[in-house]
């Protein structure tokens, strides 16, 4: 893989994917980790001369513009970071993009609004993404792939743009990726995984594969629900991928069969509702075995006893993996959880790696030191998926 180093981009309108994608509040942005992290990249890019093109994601709006999905504080955000003007197109490939990228002079940063405004960008058809492509290469004569959170997405600027432009990878993934390859290559064992978050069917699949590396896998958050149902307990209202039972019984008997500590949540808090992330206002969970979850309530993060044993499961770790909030974490009364397991990574002697956009930003939202974690990757699914061994298509499209 080339890196920015070999590319000569004085003088040059240098794409950049960025995964920009940040948890908001309304228009602000909550934790800007992944902007922090992009934008190293982007400052030697302008210090070479480069006119840099910044563009990325944000949520999964449905292929046409959403506000509520803008990248604006985004560009502002980097604006405040890179201590420089940003301009700020507000499309993709239209009129604003073509004039915006068209008046950058060396050494200046535009931000596109957000790719999935375009139904092209996310398209399965190749041909409606390729021809998504080649508007947005009109616009670039180098492409620097560092959206390492996006690169498991076969999508036309992660995949088929580099295809169309000399490209290189950023400083981001270089990194990520010379990180994430230790735990694939040389792994310190035992290797405890930790799984949790929201994007239950993406990370559900994973689990196949980490049956084959992980010395212990532990699950919490929403991912838990489906196999609470798998060992046949009801799990009430809670977050559950009905057809994916099957799957989670298989993995279940396959994790005994290979000798794999497979830990489930032994307690949760419970409530018949929603917690109201906006106001914050007392949600006055309940604690109940997590066999015994009421029909009508939701199980919203890991109970006392739970945060005690997962805790207890990373202390004698070689390597801790963790990738999803162990809960709902944007409440506090559903943060300990995740607090928890985050503070038994920082106790154990183990090299510990954070994934995710919200794992991460939970992990700073909550007063850790982020410094204090071995590494903590931007990409959630991403890095799982390298994990997997899969090949990702926004790295392989990076290779020449
Ligand atoms: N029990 C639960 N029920 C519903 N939502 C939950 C539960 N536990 C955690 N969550 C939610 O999961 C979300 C994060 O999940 P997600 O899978 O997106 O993790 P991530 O670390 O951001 O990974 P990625 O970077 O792949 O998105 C949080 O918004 C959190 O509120
Ligand atoms: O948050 C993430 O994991 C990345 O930004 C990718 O987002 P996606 O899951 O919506 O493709």
């Amino acid at each position: 893989m080339k890196t920015i180093d070999d590319l000569q981009v004085a003088g040059k309108r240098v794409f950049v994917r960025a995964d920009l994608n940040v948890p908001l509040d309304g228009t602000s942005i909550t934790d800007d980790g992944r902007i922090r992290a992009v934008a190293p990249t982007i400052a030697k890019l302008v210090e070479r001369g480069a006119k840099v093109i910044v563009a990325s994601h944000l949520g999964r709006p449905k292929g046409a513009p959403d506000p509520a999905y803008s990248l604006a504080p985004a560009a502002e955000r980097l604006r405040e970071i890179l201590g420089q003007a940003v301009a700020f197109a507000t499309d993709t490939v239209g009129e604003s993009a073509r004039s915006v990228t068209a008046g950058l002079a060396d050494g200046q940063v535009a931000v596109l609004e957000n790719l999935r405004f375009n139904p092209g960008e996310t398209s399965k058809d190749d041909a409606e993404r390729g021809a998504f492509a080649d508007q947005l290469a009109a616009l670039a004569d180098l492409y620097v792939g560092d959206g390492f959170g996006a690169v498991h997405r076969k999508h036309a600027s992660v995949y088929d743009l580099p295809a169309r432009l000399p490209h290189a990878a950023g400083d981001l993934i270089a990194t990520e990726v010379r990180v994430l390859k230790k735990l694939t290559d040389d792994v310190k064992r035992p290797y405890v995984v930790a799984l949790g978050g929201a994007k239950v069917s993406d990370k559900l699949a994973v689990i196949d594969q980490l049956l084959e590396k992980a010395d212990r896998i532990l699950v919490g958050g929403g991912m838990a629900y489906t196999f609470l149902k798998a060992k046949g307990h009801e799990v009430g209202i809670s977050l559950l991928q009905e057809d994916q039972v099957p799957a989670c019984q298989e993995y279940l008997a396959r994790a005994e069969k290979r000798g794999v500590e497979f830990v489930l949540p032994v307690d949760v808090l419970v409530s018949a509702e929603f917690p109201d992330l906006k106001t914050k206002a007392p949600a006055h969970p309940e604690v109940v075995a997590s066999d015994a979850i009421p029909a009508d309530q939701e199980g919203l993060d890991i109970g006392p006893k739970t945060r005690e044993l997962y805790a207890a499961k990373c202390a004698d770790a070689g390597t801790v993996f963790w990738n999803g909030p162990m809960g709902v974490f944007e409440h506090p009364d559903y943060a300990g959880g995740t607090k928890a397991v985050a503070q038994g990574l920082l106790d154990s002697d183990a090299f510990t790696v954070v994934g995710g956009g919200d794992s991460a930003a939970a992990v700073r939202l909550l007063g850790f030191d982020e410094n204090a974690f071995g590494h903590i990757s931007t990409g959630g699914g991403a890095s799982l998926e390298y994990l997997e061994g899969k090949t990702l298509p926004g790295l392989a499209a990076l290779e020449d």
